[in-house]
């Protein structure tokens, strides 16, 4: 985003920045502002995904973080309503702020409905562009996810005082329970009709008997609900505090626990009783990031922080099942200690690049969960697959 003084200076403008990025270790980075004006603090992560800014964008689990884009060209397809993976908030977003190396230009694709700076402001999002992403990543995977403040003046003068208070008043997302934030507050039917575009999911195949899932809903992405749809699922989505009595009152022939933002041990205080209470019914569970998460935390396991986290759409995970190798879709910065596992619980999947837990299954009980995200959006489609094996479940149950 180019202002008034760029043609003068022929480029960038050094004398007044719009936009600035302020580390809790006090590095300071400035660049030209877009999106909301304002500060906004979070802790500051980078996602390597080359596609789906606006999906990323829009997924509730970055709740109380800030984005910095290692793709540089972000924008360019600007955005639309169909590409939004938040199911509950309109309007608003979890995510605090974006980072981008190059500045934002006018959208150019038949589905853009609104260019990317007017959607980012819209929904309360500040952004900072012309950023040198590369060298800000390579001190993300130095010294771990800071947290940090993004603020933007569009006349470039800063409230010092605001950006200092922001910084100090955000505590980190340890310890930090989210889903209020994201999460459904009431119940709700999820119809496909009208969620769906050209060639992609939504309808349920036709002739196959529905299977209710209940989805328990942390901060659930839209994506989900069109792969269980698809899968042949008929969905009743509930709050992140419903009890195992009212999930259980729902006669469900499987129960999804979704993703969602924040720490999963903070979360676990009501999710944890819930699920125990569903998996002591031998109900078919699957669980989904941080649904996996509280899976984990419900059979006596424990989650602890990573340093830089995985966020991206091309993370290897290997099957430990099958062997195979799956390129994955990922978005977390806690992961289940497999050391912590019961011996109830095996370890299904782990990912290839550090080696951490990405998937359990329970021996004594009908239930699974993954860390990487199979329904992606975006991301490879390789983990569709689990959404099938949930079904099977089902049906195996049932018969
Ligand atoms: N996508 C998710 O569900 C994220 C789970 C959790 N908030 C984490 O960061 O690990």
């Amino acid at each position: 985003m180019a202002h008034e003084q760029d043609a003068a200076h022929g480029g960038w403008d050094e004398a007044r920045p719009t936009a600035r990025l302020l580390l809790a270790d006090g590095t300071l980075i400035e660049g030209d502002g877009l999106g909301a004006v304002g500060a906004a603090a979070g802790e500051l992560c980078f996602n390597t995904a080359m596609t789906g800014y606006e999906e990323i964008l829009t997924d509730p689990s970055y709740a109380g973080q800030i984005i910095t884009f290692t793709f540089p060209h972000i924008g360019n397809v600007g955005v639309n309503d169909d590409d939004v993976e938040t199911v509950n908030m309109a309007g608003a977003s979890g995510v605090r702020g974006a980072v981008f190396a190059a500045d934002v230009t006018s959208p150019s694709n038949w589905r853009a409905t609104r260019d990317l700076d007017a959607w980012l402001k819209a929904r309360g999002i500040v952004a900072i562009a012309g950023v040198d992403t590369r060298a800000l990543t390579a001190l993300i995977r130095e010294k771990g996810m800071p947290n940090a403040v993004i603020a933007h003046a569009p006349d470039g003068r800063f409230d010092d005082a605001a950006i200092k208070a922001a910084l100090d008043g955000f505590a980190g997302l340890e310890g930090q329970d989210l889903v209020p934030l994201v999460g459904a507050t009431q119940r709700y039917g999820w119809d496909e009709a009208g969620w769906t575009w050209p060639g992609a999911y939504g309808a349920r195949p036709e002739g196959v008997e529905p299977k209710r899932v209940v989805a328990v809903d942390y901060g659930l992405k839209r994506n989900i609900l069109r792969m269980l749809t698809t899968a042949g699922c008929e969905v009743t989505v509930l709050p992140a505090t419903a009890t195992a009595e009212e999930v259980l009152a729902l006669d469900p022939d499987g129960v999804f626990l979704s993703n969602g933002p924040g720490d999963p041990a903070a979360t676990g205080a009501y999710a944890v009783p819930m699920i125990q209470g569903v998996l002591e019914k031998k109900i078919p569970t699957f669980g989904i990031c941080l649904g996996h998460q509280m899976l984990a935390l419900a059979v006596g396991a424990s989650t602890k922080k990573m340093r830089q986290g995985h966020h991206g759409a091309n993370h290897p995970v290997k099957d430990l099942t099958t062997g195979k190798v799956e390129i994955t879709s990922m978005n977390h910065g806690f992961a289940v200690d497999r050391d912590s596992l019961p011996a109830s619980a095996r370890e299904t999947h782990v990912s290839l690049f550090d080696g951490s837990n990405c998937g359990i299954e329970l021996t004594d009980r009908p239930a699974f969960s993954v860390q990487h995200h199979p329904e992606a959006s975006p991301g490879p489609q390789d983990s569709h697959y689990l959404f099938h094996r949930f079904v099977g479940m089902m049906d195996e149950r049932k018969a």
